[in-house]
């Protein structure tokens, strides 16, 4: 008898969710959270989110406050790129987040989400580090694992391709060995930032980009019908299995694109 074959590295297909409007896509939005958070309670007892800012939060949060079966205190929260400046800045993630959904969820304790050491905002290398320390502590507790392996990463993508601070065409994207790296001249201000690296996005269980409008149309048709490019870094996103990526969209984001949609189904 032969030996079995052994697992595919090859990335899974990107799977296309395409909703009505942007409210079911955030009622489904949410459903698929609670699936996610429940697949990672039953394998380790904790949930590990990395969130990111611009239009996401208020999507995420619209039908997840309240939202039976969340179980909040099993939450660790990370942020998938955060801006360098202080924490109720406007250009905050963290600030975002908290107005959107922390600040709606008094079951999920500051101590859960973590955020940047403001303290070293003059050093983006040192914040930047520091950043990645608070992931080892939280993954693994000892600096000899590989990649952090979050639960659920949710992802949004700007008019240029961009998703969290990577950029189009930035040497940031060949980064092969930091797990969160600083980046100080991001295109779209504010140009001081921190960002999750694509070795660890491409590492997580489920990621998923959240994208709603006709401002989304032309880049989401490149980041799933075109070959994947560093000039459209949302399409670098392909996680090596067990990990998978998802596009949760409404109909006007995904209207041009031509790669078949998935039903959706829990
Ligand atoms: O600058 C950023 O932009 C992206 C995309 O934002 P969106 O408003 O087009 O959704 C966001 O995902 C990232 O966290 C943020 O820092």
């Amino acid at each position: 008898m032969s030996a079995p074959a052994p697992p595919s590295t090859e990335p899974s297909p990107p799977v296309l969710f395409s909703f009505p409007d942007a409210d079911a896509l955030s009622r489904n939005l949410a459903d698929f959270v609670v699936k996610a958070q429940n697949e990672a309670i039953a394998r380790r007892d904790k949930f590990t989110l990395a969130t990111s800012g611009g239009s996401l939060p208020k999507m995420l949060a619209k039908y997840l406050v309240g939202k039976e079966g969340v179980r909040w205190d099993k939450w660790q929260v990370f942020f998938a790129d955060e801006r360098l400046v202080p924490l109720d800045h406007e250009d905050s993630n963290y600030r975002l987040c908290h107005e959107e959904l922390f600040s709606k969820v008094p079951e999920l304790k500051r101590e859960q989400i973590h955020t940047i050491d403001v303290s070293l905002l003059d050093d983006a290398e040192e914040l930047s580090d520091e950043y990645e320390k608070q992931l080892r502590d939280a993954f693994a507790g000892k600096s000899s694992v590989r990649l952090p392996v979050f639960d659920l990463v949710l992802l949004g993508m700007g008019p240029d391709g961009h998703t969290c601070s990577l950029f189009p065409g930035h040497e940031l994207l060949t980064e092969r060995t930091r797990w969160v790296a600083p980046i100080e001249d991001s295109p779209k201000p504010p140009a001081r930032r921190i960002t999750l690296t694509l070795p660890v996005l491409n590492k997580a269980h489920r990621v998923a980009f959240c994208l709603a409008g006709e401002g989304k149309q032309e880049m989401l048709a490149k980041a799933l019908d075109e070959a994947t490019s560093q000039q459209v870094p949302a399409s670098l996103v392909r996680p090596t299995p067990p990990g998978d990526v998802y596009f949760i969209c409404d109909d006007a984001a995904s209207a041009s694109v031509k790669y078949a949609k998935t039903e959706f189904k829990l």
